[in-house]
């Protein structure tokens, strides 16, 4: 929509950039360039006078991508009409392009970045071509951010061009940089007024030049707010175009008119524009809700898409996470269509890729997406049945099949994959946890899939990748291995998987990247560039994991353990207060609330920002909010219903150190060992010579006459959390299903820290008058640690048995190991603690050949089996 004031106001189309809208790149990297030639159709027909064309995506040739795209589009004459503008970072990107165009093509951009030679050359081949250029307000000190460096750079960047290049005028267009607004940075509130500023002063003081600029860019602070964001395009362009701007990369069917802007929202907004009062971010953020969907005001006026066209309101209900009407409106929609089945290829999958495209561009949030998922499969049941009796089968994309590997019994990332695969019209099995290679093995080839996915979050789970990525080795296996999970790494799949298998193994660090990843895998074009990309890749990760880092020196375990941590006996703290094993049977998980430790919460969400000020972030604190609010509901059901119940087991024991042992005694008579605790040390020579910790070096020596204690915690609060999600699953509903397991998590971390506080006030009693807030206790600025079996300090996981041991953890709660010692139930955590106030987490890190012999003699393993479970610290 052109506005009325801005009829001169050239858009240019922004939908045909692989960098800004994922659905073009989709289907650039699929190959399908038929579709990709309708993206610039549509733009072209909803009013774009230019069109940005950019094919700068490292898993693409963009050469090649860029020619094959242009060469295509010149034989579109409804398309080829409008000038193509080349975007590319690239130089030879956009040479091969302005071969390939016939009539006047535009450039972006060029600046003096890197100084004035290579400007000139680029310049003056750009002359030759005829082509205009955009010219971005950027010089070798950097981005002109005030009016007055846009200005002088604009001003020097004309000067050459006009007396040095001969360029003609009209075909220089500036782009001052637009940047954000309200982003709670005082620096950033004249942003725009700069902008403005010195567009009118750029348009006086070098005639016939064009202005042009990034619109969207302004409102970056309120991503999530259409109503907003498209309230700040129309209102800065107002002043802009009446400055002298020409042109701006902007979605045409995303601006509002000027005067149909709510008159209190316009205010608010001509106020953060024009940087008129120090609180303008704060009084937009005050009504900014309003305007979005999510106020009561606003959530009246959304009733009117309920007399949408059925289509569009199965897509606005995808959108929004709206399962009430789905049911109704998907027979609606399936009464109008010829068979069910294109109910599913037709509008929901139309809406799904709406939502794609909103999360790509980072319109949407995990939260959301995962709603929409929601609505999704609830139309897919209800259509089901229809289907069958139809006969015909759905065409998915492809098939990819899921597991949380052998020993491991974590599932949130992967269910998370999972989600956001079937939105992208992937067929998902998920086979869940603690499968055998075998059994992925067998389904995979019964199902005939086309990708495996694996997942893992304890290290264990690590060797059973490696078996698998061997065993698809030995049994003939040709599809892709993608392996996934909190303790997966790009240099390990590198290093220790993808060696042991050839038809590629693909390290994938979040869900959002799993769509790209697997989208380059199944299709047969961009399969063998990509996968030869990832080998290349994995090959320099593997030369860098080779080449020992300079200054990172392994010391001999002897001058390591020299130069261990030098414990003051004098501070040691006294004997436990309530001495022995504790048990809690049914803990009370209303109180551990106040103890819940919500940012990694919202992490899981793959929204980051500490808790509580993420609630009023400005850009995805209305969605952290609404996760916020789900959550407590979901909680509130979970205690009061009494769905999942919580347990402790903790004790205090005897101990001394030997060596890097940790001896425990039966009695306090201290002589009979009754079990040993096995450390690691530090290896690695450390800055300043800092000691090479072990755990044992906090606590007393034998022989030392000092009687000190170690103390062990086992605790849970995920009995029935499985069983509570399972039934979230049953009905489509991931959304609470990984909600519920996410919460459980969440109280078992709040019980670890509330009974660790109850430990050193009163069952240990060394800190009886300790009183910190929550905030306090999440920083952990108490005394004493409690490292976890599996962490930095004590990598190895075996020690979780002795543990479970002392405590009889398994007969008297319940709670048990798995064969890779994970615990079960999955919200659970474990450790020692040690209350000596030196005491402190560290890393072990590296450790070399010497120490595995040792800590194999120690455990009575032979060397093999210590090479196993020590596999990932050993250098
Ligand atoms: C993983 S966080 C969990 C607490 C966080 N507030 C939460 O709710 O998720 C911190 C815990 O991890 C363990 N931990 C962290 N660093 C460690 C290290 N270097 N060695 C051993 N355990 C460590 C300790 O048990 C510590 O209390």
């Amino acid at each position: 929509m052109v506005m009325r004031q801005q009829a001169r106001f050239i858009n240019i189309g922004e939908r045909t950039n692989v960098t800004g809208s994922a659905r073009f790149k989709k289907l650039i990297l699929k190959g399908d360039y038929e579709a990709a030639l309708d993206v610039a159709r549509q733009q072209v027909e909803n009013g774009a006078q230019i069109i940005d064309i950019n094919m700068d995506e490292a898993m693409l040739d963009s050469k090649a991508a860029m020619v094959r795209y242009l060469t295509l589009l010149a034989s579109e004459p409804d398309i080829s009409r409008v000038p193509i503008m080349v975007d590319s970072s690239k130089w030879e990107v956009i040479e091969a392009a302005l071969k390939c165009i016939q009539g006047k093509a535009v450039v972006n951009s060029i600046s003096l970045k890197e100084g004035e030679s290579p400007f000139l050359k680029q310049a003056r081949l750009l002359r030759r071509y005829g082509a205009a250029v955009v010219v971005m307000a950027f010089d070798e000190k950097g981005q002109a951010d005030t009016q007055q460096r846009k200005v002088e750079i604009c001003q020097r960047a004309y000067n050459i061009l006009t007396e040095q290049v001969g360029f003609p005028p009209e075909d220089i267009i500036f782009d001052p940089n637009i940047f954000a607004v309200a982003t709670g940075i005082e620096e950033h509130n004249n942003y725009a007024v700069d902008f403005i500023e010195a567009t009118r002063e750029i348009k006086r003081l070098c005639p016939y030049a064009k202005i042009s600029g990034g619109v969207s860019n302004v409102s970056f602070s309120f991503r999530g707010n259409d109503a907003v964001r498209e309230a700040i395009h129309s209102v800065f362009l107002y002043h802009a175009v009446a400055a002298g701007m020409d042109m701006g990369i902007v979605n045409a069917g995303q601006l509002t008119v000027y005067d149909d802007i709510p008159l209190l929202l316009r205010e608010r907004v001509e106020d953060v524009i024009l940087n008129r009062r120090d609180d303008a971010t704060e009084r937009l953020l005050d009504v900014a809700a309003q305007f979005k969907g999510d106020g009561s005001v606003a959530e009246k006026v959304d009733d009117a898409w309920r007399s949408l066209p059925v289509g569009k309101r199965l897509e606005h209900a995808l959108v929004k996470g709206i399962t009430d009407f789905i049911e109704l409106d998907t027979e609606e929609a399936r009464q109008q269509a010829e068979k069910p089945l294109h109910v599913i290829e037709g509008p929901l999958m139309d809406g799904m890729n709406v939502v794609g495209d909103l999360f790509g561009e980072g319109k949407m949030f995990l939260p959301q997406v995962v709603k929409s998922a929601r609505v999704m499969k609830k139309a897919v049941a209800y259509l089901q049945p229809y289907i069958e009796q139809d006969k015909a089968g759905g065409q998915a994309q492809g098939k990819i099949l899921l597991a949380t590997v052998k020993g491991d019994v974590h599932d949130i990332g992967k269910n998370i994959v999972g989600v956001v695969l079937q939105c992208n019209n992937f067929e998902v099995i998920d086979l869940g946890v603690m499968v055998s290679c075998a059994e992925i093995l067998r389904v995979a080839k019964e199902r005939n899939v086309d990708v495996i996915g694996l997942s893992g979050l304890i290290t264990p789970s690590l060797d059973e990748m490696v078996y698998v990525a061997k065993e698809m080795t030995r049994l003939g296996f040709t599809i892709p291995l993608l392996i996934g999970g909190a303790t997966t790494s790009k240099a390990h799949t590198a290093v220790k998987i993808a060696p042991h298998y050839q038809h590629g193994v693909v390290y994938v660090p979040n869900a959002s990247r799993s769509v790209s990843v697997v989208q380059s895998l199944i299709s047969a074009d961009a399969k063998p560039p990509y996968l030869a990309r990832v080998t290349e890749e994995y090959r320099i990760a593997v030369e860098q994991h080779l080449r020992s880092r300079p200054g990172e020196k392994m010391l001999s375990l002897s001058a390591a353990r020299e130069n261990k941590f030098k414990l003051d006996l004098a501070k040691v703290a006294p004997a436990p207060v309530q001495p022995g094993v504790h048990y809690w049977q049914d803990v009370d998980l209303q109180q551990l609330r106040d103890y819940i430790d919500w940012t990694p919460f919202f992490l899981t969400w793959q929204l980051s920002g500490k808790f509580p000020a993420i609630l009023n972030h400005p850009e995805v604190g209305l969605e952290a909010r609404k996760v916020y609010q789900d959550a407590n509901a979901l909680m509130d059901k979970m205690i009061q219903q009494k769905r999942i119940a919580g347990k402790a087991a903790f004790g205090f024991f005897p101990a001394n150190s030997d060596g890097d042992d940790i001896i425990i005694y039966t009695d306090d008579s201290r002589q009979t060992e009754r079990c040993r605790l096995h450390g690691l040390r530090q290896q690695l020579a450390l800055r300043n010579n800092a000691p090479n910790c072990c755990l044992s070096d906090f606590i007393a020596p034998v022989g030392s006459g000092i009687a000190d204690y170690v103390g062990a915690f086992a605790v849970t609060s995920g009995f029935g959390a499985d069983e509570f999600a399972a039934e979230f699953v049953k009905v489509h509903d991931d959304y609470n299903s990984i909600m519920a397991k996410a919460l459980a998590d969440r109280l078992a971390e709040a019980l670890a820290e509330f009974l660790h506080m109850q430990v050193r006030r009163q069952y240990w009693g060394y800190a009886a008058d300790e009183t910190l807030d929550n905030e306090k206790l999440i920083r952990e600025l108490y005394q004493g640690i409690r490292p976890a079996p599996g962490y930095p300090a004590c990598p190895e996981h075996t020690e979780k048995g002795t543990l479970f041991q002392l405590l009889d953890v398994e007969a008297q709660i319940g709670m048990k190991l798995t064969e890779s010692y994970a615990m079960w139930p999955g919200a659970a955590v474990s450790g020692w603690y040690f209350a000596h106030p030196d005491s402190k987490y560290f890393a072990v890190s590296k450790i070399d050949a010497e120490q595995v012999a040792d800590y194999a003699q120690r455990k009575d393993w032979d060397l093999a089996t210590a090479e196993m479970w020590l596999g990932p610290n050993i250098r």
